[in-house]
């Protein structure tokens, strides 16, 4: 039994590279990787090899073995294994990173979401370490955004945060970052941008969202979006920046709103500042 066995496994006979041979040496490693896992599959493989190599040797004596048709059964069969085991990694890698990426997107707009806006904004500062530079934000809300919805329904209301998503993009650079905090309330991240400077995209932004013209059948959806705008002081988390954009916008909703708003007015409420 156990003869006849390694005679499959090794491939001395007449034909060395038969289907039930293969499928052996194919299954032996990819079994013991699945049940054992990498390192203890592999040590199983190993010794299972060298069992059956040795135990054919000393049965049979050297002189029966085919040793060039055992090795390139081998060799194949390696190979085999290896490929499978590169093609395993490569599809689980891209999973992996697919994954990874998804988690810090916002599935309707495609820009990143809350965590995606942290992970940039601490890649920010790590830039910055050694040189710090400015960094520019921007805290947009579109005004009266539940009016759409109620007029022309949530999917058209999506709609509209799509063409936002979209405006942002446009006035933004490939360094830059844009995230939906949630709702209708967008984030811009601009590296190495002082206030002036990040007043200059918010308002560019701000005007090309006034000006986006989007239809719910034949009728038309305006829109309009206040925006907030604050630079980074040293050391500041996003928070706190975020707090400070937001107290500005809220400055430019109780006062008509389509506007962008870089710093509070003296005379605001200083509950709301
Ligand atoms: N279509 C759609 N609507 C959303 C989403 N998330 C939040 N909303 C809606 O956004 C609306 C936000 O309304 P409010 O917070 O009252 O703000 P607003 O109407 O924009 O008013 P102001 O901000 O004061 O100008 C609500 O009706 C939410 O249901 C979303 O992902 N899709």
């Amino acid at each position: 039994m156990w003869y006849r066995s390694a005679q499959g496994l090794f491939g001395y006979m007449a034909v060395p590279l038969s289907e039930s041979l293969y499928v052996w040496m194919l299954a032996i490693p990819v079994v013991s990787y699945i049940l054992l896992g990498q390192w203890l599959g592999f040590a199983v493989t190993v010794v299972f090899f060298a069992l059956a190599v040795g135990s054919s040797v000393i049965k049979l004596g050297d002189s029966h073995v085919a040793w060039e048709a055992a090795s390139l059964n081998l060799a194949v069969c390696f190979i085999s294994v290896a490929g499978l085991a590169h093609v395993y990694e490569v599809v689980r890698a891209n999973t992996e990173r697919q994954l990874r990426a998804s988690a810090l997107r916002d599935s309707l707009t495609g820009t990143f979401n809350r965590t995606g806006l942290n992970v940039r904004f601490d890649y920010y500062e790590e830039a910055a370490a050694d040189v710090p530079a400015a960094l520019g934000l921007i805290l947009l809300d579109l005004d009266h955004f539940k009016r759409v919805n109620d007029t022309h329904g949530h999917h058209a209301g999506d709609r509209v945060l799509r063409r936002v998503a979209r405006c942002i993009d446009t006035h933004i650079e490939s360094g830059d970052t844009a995230g939906r905090l949630g709702g209708e309330e967008f984030v811009v991240l601009l590296p190495d941008r002082d206030l002036d400077q990040t007043r200059r995209v918010a308002e560019r932004i701000r005007y090309a969202i006034a000006s986006s013209h989007g239809r719910d059948k034949s009728r038309p959806i305006e829109i309009t979006a206040t925006l907030g705008v604050a630079v980074r002081h040293r050391g500041e988390s996003l928070d706190t920046l975020l707090a400070r954009a937001d107290a500005r916008l809220y400055c430019g909703k109780l006062n008509n709103r389509d506007q962008v708003v870089s710093a509070v007015p003296p005379d605001a409420d200083p509950k709301h500042v």
